[in-house]
C-alpha cells in the first residue's frame, strides 16, 4: 500500500533548454517540460509514458537534481530542494536515485562491481569499511546476483546482469524513490521482464516510490499503479493504470493505446 504523503513533488515545473543546433528556421529554445505537477509516494509506481522527445528524460533529471528547473518547485518531504541548504541537499541526494537506460555507459567500465557498489557508501561516509563490505554483499543478494559477481568488471557480465548492478548501486544509500529512465530499452527482449519484475519486487519489499519511464505504454502498464501520459512537455492524462487504459480521456492517449503492440 502506498503512503498518502508524497515523498517527492513537482510543482508547475518548466524546463527550457537552449537548442542544441542553431540551424536556420529552428527555434533557439526547446520547452522540454512545460508545467508539470506530479507526486511520488512510497510503495507506488508511477509510470511516465510518451514518445521520444516529449520531455521524459528531462523530467527524470529534475526529479533527481541533475537538471534545475527553469521555474517551478521540487519538494522533498515537504521542503523545497531548490532553496535547499547543504544538509537538505545531501539528504535529497541519498533519498532519490536514478537508473539509466544503458548500464554499459552508466557504470564505470574500469571499476570492479565491488567498487561500483561501495563507491556511494564511501562518498557519503556510511559505516565502517567492514559495514560497507557487508552492505555491498547484501546489495548483490537484493538484486539476485551471485557473490562471485563482486570481482568482475561490468563488461564481464550480461546486459541484464549489468542492469542489476546499476539497480544495486541505486539502492546502496537506501533511497526512498528510484527513478528508472527506460531501464529495459537497451536490454535483450528475453531479460526485460526479469528486470521489470525485479524493480516491482524491490518497490514492494523496500516500500520504495518507483518512477518508471518508458516510451512503451504496454511496459508501463505492466509495472505501474498510476500512469502519467506526456505530450510535448505536458502531462495530458494521469490516472490509475485501469483508468488510463479502460477510460482514456485524451486523444493522444487513445492514439498511444491504439498504436501499441505488446513489446515486453
Ligand atoms: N541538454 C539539452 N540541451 C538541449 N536540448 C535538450 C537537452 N536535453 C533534451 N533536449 C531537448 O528537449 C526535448 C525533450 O527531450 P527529452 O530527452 O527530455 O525527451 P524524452 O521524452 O526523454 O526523449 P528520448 O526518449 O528520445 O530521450 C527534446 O526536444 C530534446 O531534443
Amino acid at each position: 500500500m502506498s503512503d498518502d504523503t508524497p515523498v517527492l513533488e513537482l510543482k508547475d515545473v518548466h524546463v527550457v533548454h537552449k537548442a542544441r543546433t542553431g540551424k536556420l528556421f529552428r527555434p533557439d529554445r526547446v520547452h522540454a517540460v512545460a508545467g508539470v505537477d506530479m507526486a511520488v509516494r512510497r510503495g507506488e509506481t508511477i509510470g511516465i509514458v510518451g514518445e521520444s522527445g516529449c520531455g521524459k528524460s528531462t523530467l527524470a533529471k529534475v526529479m533527481v537534481g541533475l537538471q534545475a528547473p527553469t521555474s517551478g518547485d521540487v519538494v522533498f518531504n515537504g521542503r523545497s530542494v531548490l532553496k535547499r541548504n547543504a544538509r537538505t541537499r545531501k539528504e535529497f541526494g541519498r533519498a532519490i536515485s536514478i537508473v539509466f537506460q544503458d548500464p554499459s555507459t552508466a557504470l564505470n567500465g574500469r571499476m570492479l562491481v565491488r567498487d561500483i557498489l561501495r563507491d556511494p557508501l564511501d562518498v557519503h561516509g556510511i559505516g565502517s569499511p567492514r559495514d560497507r563490505e557487508k552492505r555491498v554483499s547484501e546489495l548483490l543478494d537484493l538484486v539476485g546476483l551471485p557473490q562471485s559477481a563482486l570481482d568482475v568488471l561490468p563488461s564481464q557480465v550480461s546486459g541484464g546482469q549489468r542492469q542489476r548492478v546499476a539497480i544495486a548501486r541505486a539502492l546502496a544509500l537506501e533511497p526512498d524513490v528510484i527513478v528508472a529512465d527506460e531501464p529495459t530499452s537497451a536490454l535483450d527482449v528475453s531479460v526485460r521482464a526479469q528486470v521489470l519484475n525485479l524493480l516491482t519486487d524491490l518497490k514492494a519489499r523496500l516500500n520504495l516510490g518507483l518512477v518508471f519511464i518508458s516510451h512503451d505504454i504496454q511496459t508501463v502498464r505492466y509495472v505501474s499503479d498510476r500512469i502519467a501520459v506526456m505530450y510535448f512537455g505536458k502531462v495530458v492524462e494521469e490516472g490509475t493504470a485501469e483508468e488510463v487504459f479502460d477510460r482514456p480521456t485524451n486523444d493522444y492517449t487513445r492514439t498511444l493505446l491504439g498504436a501499441a503492440p505488446t513489446l515486453l
